[in-house]
């Protein structure tokens, strides 16, 4: 599906995918969870998804003669830290706005994780007041203006790179390394189960899965908790993707399946059974989620299971992204454990 697009090596290649015979026991043993470990994807800064995104975006980077990758989020934003790695992997300067997303601070919570590798890869990392949304922010478009102004090039990439024109395309990519693997494992994953938030990561794995009649077997976790928005986004940019991979039909709204239960209290803001979701992927597989994003589809996979939404015998594929130096910023959470 990807064969007419250049692809820039960013990760070490295909994610592992593990058996998670532990965890599966401990939400009840009807399921066998695996996880495609795409948080494990490469060496620069701890990786995770945005940079299978960035391999498709790399050569319009480089073909464009920019010289200062300009990106946004929130203070602990994992997307920042990479578009930073893949700055100072290429060469280039870069300028990261992150916003007041989260409405929590604590005494770090602004100094540690992925806000610290981004600094400390040399991205100039601009903290603002403006508080979350997954859109096209006035506070970027103030940095690029303010590279512009300073004689820079710069090349501008979205919240999550996920409206952007290539945004969907590492994670087509996705569908169809899982579809090499099944075939080395000699089964199939009944479900994928996944993160949503700006959306290009789900929506680009449904475009994927369309191609072998699977999309409605993606189960978006939002953790946005701006359901509505995050929907419209994802169903923009399923239909570009659809059309630049020539998928050859338009993904039906029922196939988009995103699930808003596990978002609460809000975006960023762990919620018990998010930190409980996260201690036990922690206490039975020594696999590290995040109180931002996975472990809200943790939680949602976990509870799934325990409502029994997935047949018996499934085989449910969770996908990990990647977000634990998030970790750092929310220690309180778990200084007793
Ligand atoms: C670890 C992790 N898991 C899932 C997601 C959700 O992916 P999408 O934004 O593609 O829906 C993020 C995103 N993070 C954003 C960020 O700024 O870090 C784009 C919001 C993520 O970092």
């Amino acid at each position: 599906m990807l064969e007419k697009f250049e692809r820039y090596p960013l990760t070490f290649g295909p994610s592992p995918i593990e058996h998670l015979p532990r965890l599966s026991q401990a939400i009840g043993g009807k399921i066998d969870v695996y996880a495609k470990r795409d948080d494990c994807n490469s060496g620069l800064a701890f990786g995770g998804n945005k940079l299978r995104k960035l391999e498709y975006i790399v050569p319009d980077i480089l073909a464009s003669g920019a010289d200062t990758l300009v990106s946004i989020g929130g203070v602990q934003s994992n997307h920042t830290r990479m578009v930073a790695a893949t700055a100072a992997k290429l060469g280039l300067k870069c300028v990261v706005v992150q916003e007041k997303w989260v409405p929590h601070y604590d005494a770090v919570y602004d100094r540690v994780g992925n806000i610290l590798l981004t600094r400390l890869m040399g991205a100039d990392s601009r903290l603002v007041e403006d508080e979350f949304d997954i859109g096209i922010r006035q506070s970027w478009e103030n940095a690029l203006q303010s590279v512009r102004d300073a004689g820079g090039k710069p090349y501008g990439i979205p919240a999550g790179a996920s409206v952007h024109k290539y945004g969907g395309l590492g994670y087509v990519g996705f569908a169809e390394e899982v579809r090499a693997q099944e075939a080395e494992l000699g089964f199939k994953f009944d479900y994928v189960v996944v993160c949503v938030v700006t959306g290009s990561t789900f929506g680009g794995m449904v475009v994927g899965f369309a191609a072998d009649g699977r999309a409605d077997k993606v189960i978006g976790i939002d953790a946005s908790g701006t359901p509505h928005q995050t929907r419209a986004q994802v169903r923009q940019i399923v239909d570009n993707t659809a059309e630049l991979v020539e998928l050859g039909r338009k993904v039906e709204d029922a196939e988009i399946v995103i699930n808003p239960d596990y978002a609460y209290p809000a975006y960023g803001v762990p919620s018990e059974e998010t930190n409980d979701a996260i201690r036990l992927a922690a206490r039975t597989e020594a696999m590290m989620t995040d109180p931002v994003y996975e472990g809200k589809s943790m939680q949602g996979m976990i509870d799934l299971a325990r409502k029994g939404f997935f047949p018996e015998g499934s085989k449910v594929l969770y996908a990990h992204l990647g977000g634990a130096p998030a970790l750092n910023g929310y220690s309180y959470y778990y200084k007793d454990g």
